[in-house]
């Protein structure tokens, strides 16, 4: 038999179960007196490394797959995994747990809060997780360093650009170590330019970190430089060229 050549960190991946996963996944609305089916036996899997562009057209359903991954809402029927744990059969708090553990959520505005510095909006999720405020401000400050930064710490979001307040909002995203970033059309208000160069920073930050993203976009630029892109076609995910 021949023998897989693979490199450890590839051996690593191929064993560990992937980030996410959905099986067969379900979601519908109530849509007068019938049902609108959104997500239809919905599959998809996502592993460490792996940035992955989600594009559909308005109302295909990228929004309720972003929440399904995020655990925002549970599915009518299959299954979410969440680095290979079942999150179907979870309570409450345990769901609660492992979002705040595992994902880091990326809007298309950055939601920071305004009275609070860039430092100190990077520093708050940590801080709810129980970090001291010393060991959240070390990681902050890196994180901001990292996203180049460091001259806009001290500022509050009024005071930097929208591509600086978008890399804070990643700096905050990341900061408490998830496995998984969703982003819903995280560069959907700035400039061609911009957004490209915020993307770079999510990039490098995935690729630094061992992380992996689910970014819903409707640019394709940015979409082309992702390692895969899927779409929604009648509540499936299908897997584009
Ligand atoms: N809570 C809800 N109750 C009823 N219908 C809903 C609910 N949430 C979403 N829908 C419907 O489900 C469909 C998919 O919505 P969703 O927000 O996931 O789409 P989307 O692809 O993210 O759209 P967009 O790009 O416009 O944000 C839409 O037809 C929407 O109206």
């Amino acid at each position: 038999m021949a023998a897989v050549d693979l490199d450890d960190d590839e051996a690593a991946r191929a064993i560990e179960p992937p980030v996410l996963r959905l099986t067969r996944v379900e979601r519908r609305y109530p849509e007068g007196e019938r049902w609108l089916e959104v997500l239809k036996s919905a599959d998809l899997e996502i592993r460490t490394g792996e940035i992955v562009a989600l594009c559909a057209p308005s109302g295909a359903g990228k929004s309720t797959l972003l929440h399904l991954a995020g655990l925002l809402e549970s599915p009518d029927g299959g299954e979410v995994y969440l680095g290979g744990v079942a999150t179907g059969s979870l309570g409450d708090a345990e769901r609660t747990r492992l979002r705040r553990m595992e994902i880091g959520f990326v809007y298309q505005f950055h939601h920071l809060l305004p009275e609070f510095t860039a430092l100190e909006n990077v520093m708050l999720p940590q801080m709810i997780r129980g970090l001291g405020r010393k060991e959240a401000a070390q990681r902050a400050r890196q994180l901001l360093s990292y996203m180049r930064l460091e001259a806009r710490a001290e500022h509050r979001p009024s005071e930097m650009s929208g591509g600086e307040q978008q890399r804070v909002a990643i700096a905050r995203a990341v900061a408490n170590v998830p496995r998984l970033i969703l982003a819903d059309e995280p560069t959907g208000n700035l400039d061609p330019k911009t957004a490209h160069y915020v993307f770079d920073a999510l990039q490098a930050l995935v690729r630094a970190s061992g992380l992996a993203a689910l970014i819903a976009t409707h640019n394709m630029d940015l979409a082309a430089r992702m390692d895969r892109r899927i779409t929604l076609d009648e509540g499936k995910i299908v897997e584009m060229a």
